[in-house]
């Protein structure tokens, strides 16, 4: 399964096909078949995906789905959606998906009603958020709460940060949210600035509840409180979204206030459920509904459309295409719309996460480069900084634009003029301008070379009607599952995160060193003990 058919005859068949399409470029490609442009472009849900500006013909196409039919996707898919335990490494379902099931839908999975269960925390979520935002709530001293604060890192922060800011224009309670997640105290710091401990909410969350940095936060928060409104504030003021009940009481916070999740969600995988908290109170209940419901849009359509139709599959066997056919190292997102500025930060953990790994779900090695490494910055703004090298670089720089047709406001046709932006840039991408174009504008012959566009550099081009709620959900779930269909293609496990443990561990042996007043003890490695040293000389301790 999966991995298997790396180096098998599909992949052999692509890479000889490979070698026909590497020397022609988008400009052939077009000329000789205008029709591509049709016949590349897809719909799912409020999605549109144009993929004819791709380094692919027909055959190619044709190629990577034969290559994700005999990987066994279809077979995966089903697996992973009925809650069998693909995560093997954890022995773990992977339901996210069960996350956003209409309330009608049923799941047993190992002996539970799944939707059941979904349905009661969203139920007692909703109730909680409407509580806060029709100032029901009231703070210890009968203040209504005006600023939500979460406490969480990684899953537990990058989800919801990026959907509330995706989603400003939709918080109409008067509720703000802000997000605190690093161990870095300017942090915390920074986020406390300006708030009046009476009308703010905490929100504590993560999965396991064990997490260092979370909870040193959440400590000196709950002190924060504590020194200005006394003890008995805490219950008014501190909720928790976790796995983890028996750690959430064990901090001091009633599970009253506490919203579960499951270990079949995983961290990055999490924002549509109870670790969305935040987001819910500033954009209410019944958007957050409308944002579920685009998530399983797509869920739906990554279940049953066919392979050729399929977004989500399409876009992951490209993103295989320019990994291991064309040697690609990164893939560029690029949102034209500045509400989705942490967009790319959150796909870098979902995606980078997922499948950073070099070892099959078995435990052999990988044979290929697997994880592509995702970066951007929302377009107009990264066009002044580094698309310089998009389209003159020596590398190959896949990148996904997205845009929506719809401004929440508009001024003075600005919305057109960022539109107009993301068209003229995935056309100078492929198309670019050759020196003989560029001489006939007169251009002095030294200065030519300079000024080649060399074009060929492929993209998607993503539009949506309008960034809502429901557009966000499905623009989510359609990264979450071009990760499922990487991942299966190189068979590896997408849903553990083991690289992440042995840092943390030795971060915790390490800090004893940098604060005792002993001189410090044995190091594993001379460089990291001189650091060790020049740090505690840098504040004045025993060297
Ligand atoms: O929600 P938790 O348990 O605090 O974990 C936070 C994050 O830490 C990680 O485990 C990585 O260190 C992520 O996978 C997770 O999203």
């Amino acid at each position: 399964m999966g991995g298997e058919v790396v180096r098998g005859v599909e992949w052999e068949g692509l890479r000889k096909h490979f070698g026909e399409v590497e020397g022609r470029t988008l400009r052939e490609l077009f000329a000789e078949d205008p029709g591509r442009v049709a016949r590349m472009g897809v719909q799912a849900g409020d999605l549109f995906l144009d993929y004819s500006k791709h380094r692919v013909t027909d055959e190619t196409v044709g190629l990577l789905v034969a290559l994700a039919e005999k990987a066994g996707l279809r077979d995966a898919v089903e697996r992973m959606f009925s809650g069998e335990h693909i995560n093997v490494s954890e022995d773990r379902a992977v339901l996210h998906t069960a996350l956003r099931l209409p309330a009608d839908a049923s799941l047993h999975v190992d002996g539970q009603d799944v939707v059941a269960d979904v349905h009661e925390v969203l139920d007692k979520m909703g109730a909680f958020a409407e509580k806060i935002r029709s100032k029901e709530w009231r703070g210890a001293t009968g203040e209504p709460i005006a600023t939500v604060v979460n406490i969480g890192i990684g899953g537990s922060d990058l989800g919801p940060a990026m959907a509330y800011e995706a989603l400003l224009d939709y918080a109409d309670a008067g509720i703000t949210a802000r997000f605190v997640s690093n161990i870095d105290p300017a942090d915390l710091d920074g986020k406390l600035r300006g708030l009046d401990p009476a009308t703010t909410l905490f929100v504590v969350s993560s999965k396991t509840f064990t997490t260092i940095e979370t909870l040193t936060n959440a400590r000196v928060a709950r002190s924060w409180l504590v020194d200005a409104l006394g003890e008995d504030a805490v219950g008014k003021h501190f909720a928790a979204v976790s796995t983890n009940a028996e750690k959430v009481a064990e901090f001091g916070i009633d599970t009253a206030n506490m919203f579960g999740f499951w270990d079949w969600v995983g961290g990055r995988y999490s924002y549509d459920g109870a670790i969305g908290l935040s987001l819910m109170v500033a954009i209410g209940p019944a958007r957050f509904r409308e944002m579920l419901d685009g998530f399983h849009t797509i869920d739906e359509h990554f279940r049953t459309t066919p392979f050729e139709k399929n977004m989500p599959v399409l876009m992951g066997m490209l993103g295989i295409w320019y990994t291991d056919f064309f040697g690609a190292q990164t893939r560029a997102v690029l949102p034209y719309a500045q509400r989705l500025h942490r967009f790319p930060a959150y796909l870098q953990q979902l995606t980078m996460e997922s499948n950073g790994k070099s070892v099959k779900a078995d435990g052999s090695p990988v044979e290929v480069d697997t994880g592509e490494i995702f970066w951007g910055e929302p377009g107009t703004n990264g066009q002044h900084a580094f698309y310089q090298l998009l389209h003159q670089g020596t590398r190959l720089v896949p990148a996904d634009f997205i845009g929506f047709a719809e401004p929440f406001a508009d001024q003075a046709g600005m919305h057109d003029i960022l539109t107009a932006n993301l068209l003229a840039q995935t056309s100078a991408l492929a198309f670019g301008k050759t020196a003989a174009e560029i001489a006939a504008e007169g251009t002095p012959p030294e200065i030519v070379p300079h000024k080649v566009m060399p074009g060929n550099r492929p993209t998607s081009t993503i539009l949506a009607p309008k960034l809502t709620p429901r557009v966000l959900g499905e623009l989510v779930a359609l990264y979450e599952h071009v990760v499922f269909v990487e991942g299966v293609i190189w068979g590896i496990d997408s849903f553990d995160q083991w690289g992440v443990e042995l840092g943390k561990k030795m971060a915790l042996g390490l800090e004893p060193a940098l604060t005792s007043e002993e001189p410090p003890g044995d190091f594993a490695d001379a460089s990291t003990e001189s650091l060790v040293r020049r740090y505690r000389a840098l504040r004045g301790r025993r060297v």
